[in-house]
């Protein structure tokens, strides 16, 4: 018998498809087949149906993320491409793509198609792999783009490193608009921020640290910007971090240019005040900023100046942060509590839920050109449910991660990813709560 799931009576959300009403979703094997008031009452009577009566509960587009470090190949150790995939299932994320900081570096088609077909074999949620600009990461010749392409790569990016060369950048841009990639800066001038700790302030004062100051982001994105206009090629801001990274992205759109850019939970939620005494769970790059950041980045998420949310899961084991904060891998996992941390932002007032939920779905997914998210007759059936109402606290025990590397532990938030669906199969489904 054909698959038959029946969602009955859930809050679906889907903001661009202009949906957020208490309905019932049926699903016939990969596709939404119809939604409506009462739509799954008929369904709901066939003996082979799988009946989902979640009251409360809301469904919404599976989510994307275009930003998360898997290790493998190279650093199993920290995470590797089953681990990862496990923990994007369980915060409901049907589609990760995969930085090529990789060992080696993700620059050719090899890498890209044995990261493809482990994850083939792990199934569960989708990995898209984003290729190396240049050779081993190097910011010096370009790789093989179409070859990239033609493997999987959704993206181009250097991540971890900046591609910091305006002539190396100018050709990357032409070459990747021939395959029609973004490309994704890490925007850091390295030459600003040789020996930085953390960022440059009160704290890094205080803590007797070099600092990262925030002209080091401005100048890369300014710069980037320039020459976005001139090649007219896709360009996209990894991990926003500064005011002024803001304000240049909005004169960018008001303009009209093909530039988009993307936010991290931490970046939206912690000031580098939460480094304390050298916690290196916050040890981070970009680092944590000030508050004014913090607003800054809020306000240009909620007004679509920042396109997407991402969550730069960044795994680091024990050995990695476990020791002084200079020699501390920068990085913080992010997948399993990307959600829940921002729907406090959207309790507390300072997000629109719709803009969260079309930054976590289909903002990040037009940027990749991944098929569409939507709730809606004949989509794939790439879904998450929540409870909105379930608080729980943060503890490693509940984690699927390797890494347990996050500031969160400890910290009790509201809303759980229940299930996650990829194309109509259940990728992650929550024990039953047990109070
Ligand atoms: N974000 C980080 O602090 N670290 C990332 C690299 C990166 O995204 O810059 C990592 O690979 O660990
Ligand atoms: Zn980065």
């Amino acid at each position: 018998m054909d698959r038959l799931i029946v969602f009955r009576h859930v809050r679906a959300i889907d903001p661009s498809s202009a949906l957020d009403a208490v309905i019932d979703v049926v699903i016939e094997k990969d596709r939404i087949v119809r939604l409506g008031p009462d739509a799954g009452a008929e369904a709901a009577k066939a003996e082979w149906a799988q009946v989902i009566t979640a009251p409360g509960a809301w469904l919404l587009p599976g989510l994307v993320d275009l930003h998360a470090h898997l290790r493998e190949p190279g650093q199993e150790y920290k995470e590797d491409i089953r681990s990862g995939l496990a923990a994007a299932a369980a915060g409901g994320f049907t589609d990760i793509c995969a930085m090529p900081n990789t060992l080696p570096v993700n620059d050719s088609r090899m890498v890209t198609e044995a990261m493809l077909a482990r994850a083939h074999e792990v199934g569960g949620t989708r990995l898209h792999p984003i290729g190396a600009i240049t050779v081993g990461q190097r910011g010096e010749s370009l790789t093989e783009m179409g070859d990239l392409r033609e493997a999987g790569a959704v993206a181009v990016s250097d991540d971890g490193r900046c591609v910091t060369n305006s002539a190396v950048m100018r050709r990357a841009l032409e070459y990747a608009s021939v395959f029609d990639l973004p490309v994704i800066q890490h925007a850091e001038d390295h030459a600003l921020t040789e020996g930085a700790q953390m960022h440059e302030g009160s704290v890094s004062t205080r803590l007797g640290l070099r600092g990262w100051p925030r002209v080091a982001e401005d100048i890369i994105v300014s710069r980037d910007l320039l020459l976005a206009e001139y090649t007219g090629a896709r360009y996209h801001v990894a991990h926003a971090s500064t005011e002024g990274t803001v304000r240049l992205l909005r004169e960018a759109k008001s303009r009209g240019l093909r530039v988009t850019a993307e936010v991290t939970p931490h970046h939206l939620l912690l000031t580098h005040e939460a480094v304390g005494l050298y916690d290196t769970a916050c040890k981070v790059n970009p680092p944590l900023r000030e508050q004014r950041d913090i607003e800054a980045l809020r306000q240009g998420l909620a007004d679509g100046t920042i396109d997407a949310v991402a969550t730069d899961h960044a795994p680091h084991a024990t050995i990695d942060k476990g020791c002084e904060w200079s020699e501390a891998k920068p990085g913080m996992i992010g997948l399993e509590l990307c959600l829940p941390l921002l729907l406090g932002l959207v309790a507390e007032g300072a997000l629109p839920l719709a803009r969260l939920v079309t930054s976590l779905t289909q903002a990040p997914a037009g940027i990749a050109r991944l098929p569409d998210k939507r709730i809606r007759e004949g989509a794939r059936a790439d879904l998450v449910l929540i409870d909105p109402e379930e608080r729980w606290t943060i503890d490693a025990s509940c984690l699927r991660s390797k890494s347990h590397n996050t500031p969160f532990l400890g910290r009790t938030v509201k809303g759980r990813v229940k299930m996650t669906m990829v194309a109509g199969n259940v990728v992650f489904e929550s024990t039953p709560r047990s109070s």
